[in-house]
């Protein structure tokens, strides 16, 4: 199957969606930053993202059943003492959907509606039938920072990703690593998508250009390798398979998805996710960069080489580390990483070496 309607409703969806983060980023004030429950960050832009990408699939597909999982809830939102910030958020999704010509007509959007299509968002995911999943703004400490973030959204069918789509507002549209001067704002923003046996793509956010297929590294000299990892804490067990692997220049860090668009276009060869506590990684972090990568010819698996499983609702099965790199790649950075894990006794070398793990603290 093409999905190609599946596909343009997408990209229209994280672009709007993009166009409405750009808004907010110039502006964001600290105050205006909210603490979740798990004590990470949020913003109207994520709300305000969530509440667009789900009307807007929903006006374009008008499915008998739209299954959304997505990152973003209402319970706060629906707090007395919230009203001023869900005014926003409605006029920000209201603005922006008023910026695009083919919903010139459309009828006016109340809180309730705002509210409703975030709620949309509820869904489960699973093995069976059609669920899109979105993070609505990835990366959102980099968000906050006036840095990189990733608007991500996917489509899961049977259980298995189909369809990516992922706008990158930030990222330089030539390599993020040689970008000599970090401050530049000129010549960034890219919209990365793929489809299953397609190929992996990215356009400019902005303007007409036609989509160019894009492709992993071909090298495959280690010395010369980059990697990439997230920005908040430095992983030991990074450093550890670094230097196994003889990389010689330090890892480059940046939050988001973009690690895995910055992958897939050759950027860098490696991305390395291993968690310093048990945290969960939910299927929104990682669905559409996964369909990316792999269809630039990437493999995305866990510390025992097996790809990811997406099929088991909002959270991903596996218990390791994740690993994103070339397919040339992959043999050796696994045999970087199991050493590294036994070295510092997170596996026991008596197991099978099937990536059994102890407690990873
Ligand atoms: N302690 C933690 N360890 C690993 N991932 C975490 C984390 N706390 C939050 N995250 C997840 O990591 C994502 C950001 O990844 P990265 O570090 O690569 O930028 C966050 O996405 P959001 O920003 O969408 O909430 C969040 O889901
Ligand atoms: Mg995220
Ligand atoms: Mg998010
Ligand atoms: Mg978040």
């Amino acid at each position: 199957m093409s999905y190609e309607k599946e596909l343009a409703a997408a990209k229209k969806a994280v672009s709007l969606a993009a166009r409405l983060s750009q808004g907010v980023q110039k502006t964001l004030l600290q105050s205006e930053v909210w603490t979740k429950s798990d004590r990470t960050p949020v913003t109207a832009a994520d709300f305000g993202s969530q509440a667009l990408v789900s009307i807007v699939l929903e006006r374009e597909l008008q499915p008998e059943t739209f299954s959304l999982v997505a990152e973003e809830e209402t319970g706060e939102l629906r707090k007395k003492g919230s009203e001023v910030f869900l005014e926003g958020i409605t006029k920000l999704v209201k603005d922006t959907l008023a910026s695009e010509e083919s919903y010139a007509d459309s009828p006016p959007l109340s809180t309730e509606d705002v509210l409703n299509a975030i709620d949309c968002g509820k869904s489960e995911g699973g093995c069976s039938g059609y669920h899109w999943v979105l993070d609505p703004i990835d990366g959102t400490r980099g968000f906050v920072r006036g840095e990189q973030y990733a608007v991500g959204l996917a489509l899961l069918v049977e259980g298995k990703v189909v369809l990516g789509v992922m706008a990158c507002p930030n990222l330089p549209l030539a390599s993020v690593v040689c970008e000599t001067d970090k401050s530049s704002k000129e010549n960034v923003g890219c919209l990365f998508f793929a489809t299953s046996g397609s190929g992996a793509y990215v356009q400019p956010l902005e303007g007409n250009s036609l989509p160019q297929k894009v492709g992993v590294s071909s090298n495959e000299n280690l010395e010369e390798a980059k990697f990439l990892e997230s920005y908040h804490k430095p992983i030991p067990l990074h450093s550890s398979i670094a230097k196994k692997l003889g990389i010689t220049a330090s890892p480059v860090r940046m939050d988001s998805q973009a690690k895995y668009a910055a992958v897939s276009r050759g950027d860098a060869e490696i991305y390395l996710r291993f968690t310093l506590s048990g945290h969960r990684e939910t299927i929104w972090d990682h669905a559409p960069g996964f369909i990316i990568t792999t269809e630039a010819g990437g493999v995305v698996c866990d510390a025992a080489g097996k790809s990811l499983d997406f099929s088991k609702g909002k959270y991903l099965a596996h218990k390791t580390g994740i690993i994103v790199t070339t397919k040339k790649l992959k043999p050796c950075v696994l045999k970087a990483v199991r050493e590294a894990m036994e070295e510092e006794k997170l596996i026991s070398e008596t197991h099978n070496r099937n990536c059994t793990l102890s407690v990873y603290v």
